[in-house]
Parts: structure tokens; sequence; C-alpha cells
């Protein structure tokens, strides 16, 4: 098995323009509602569903913590839907995530999410299962409901990569 060093970065929306959106209020369009006393940060992210049945759904995912060395072994995609992940405890993250190279993901990348980011993974974006980290974390999740088959996993056969530190 060939292990492979993993560097974390810091989540920015230009970074992670290739995998989807990242959900913040810094640099999002402002809109004065609710006669002046509501600012809505508007239009942060593309849900997008698919296939039979499709609906949207809001889930809360409570994600055990991880602490390194993690090791990333495996990535998976939603083919007939987004997934939107928004933390509700203000605590940091990990999103690891892979463009696609001919059906199966290219080398991951790994971002440091704060506790004030959320991310939404494109439809079909390779991504890892949630990596709360610092204490079990709730989460708001968006994503696809319906009909079919709505996840792909891709497991590295020879390989893992592995985030030593953060
Ligand atoms: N399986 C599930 O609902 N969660 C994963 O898709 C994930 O990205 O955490
Ligand atoms: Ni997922």
């Amino acid at each position: 098995m060939e292990i492979l060093s993993l560097n974390v970065t810091p989540l920015t929306r230009a970074a992670f323009t290739p995998y989807g959106d990242v959900i913040e209020t810094a640099g999002a369009q402002i809109r004065l509602i609710n006669g002046g006393t509501t600012q809505r940060f508007h239009d942060l992210a593309k849900v997008d569903v698919t296939g039979p049945r499709a609906r949207v759904l809001v889930n809360i995912f409570r994600g055990q913590s991880f602490a390194p060395p993690i090791d990333i072994k495996m990535l998976e995609r939603h083919p007939f839907g987004s997934q939107a992940f928004m933390p509700l405890q203000n605590r940091r993250y990990l999103a690891v995530v892979a463009e696609d190279e001919g059906g199966r993901p290219g080398s991951p990348v790994a971002f440091l999410c704060q506790g004030n980011q959320g991310v939404n993974y494109a439809r079909n974006a390779w991504h890892h299962p949630l990596i709360s980290l610092e204490a079990e974390s709730d989460f708001v999740v968006v994503d696809r409901g319906g009909e079919g088959t709505n996840l792909e996993e891709f497991f590295f056969e020879d390989r893992l990569y592995r985030i030593g530190s953060i």
C-alpha cells in the first residue's frame, strides 16, 4: 500500500470552484430585506437535484470527530444531486475533493473549512464523507431524495492519502 502525504489548504471560494460552492457571508451579494432589518446573503449555492421523483432534502448530520493522521482511502459522488454542509456549532471540518478523470477521481485536494463556512458539493463532484474535527459536530445538510442510486463510491486500490497534520 502506497501512503501519499496530503496537505491541507484553507477553503476559499475561488479554489473550491471546480468542486462546487462555498457558503459564507464573505464576498456574497447582500440584499437588505424586511424593511432594512435583515441582510440577505443571496444565492450562495446551486442546489441541483435530478432523476426519478427527485426532491430536495433538509437534514442534520451529526458527525464524529477525527484527528490526524486522517487516511483518505475512498471518495464518493452523488450522480443525482448536489450536497451542501453548513456547520451549526462554528467548528472546523475538512472537505476532501477531487476532479473526475475518466470516471474515477484524480488526486484528492483537502480543504480546511472554518466554522462559518459551508460547502456545497456540486452534483457528481467527488468528495469524502463528512470529516468533523475537534468534537462531534452537527451540520445542516441539503441534498437529494428520490428514487435511484444516488451514491457512487471509489476505493483507491493501491494507495491511501494521509493527512498528517492540520
Ligand atoms: N451518505 C451520506 O448521506 N453522506 C455522505 O454523502 C457524505 O458526503 O457525508
Ligand atoms: Ni456525500
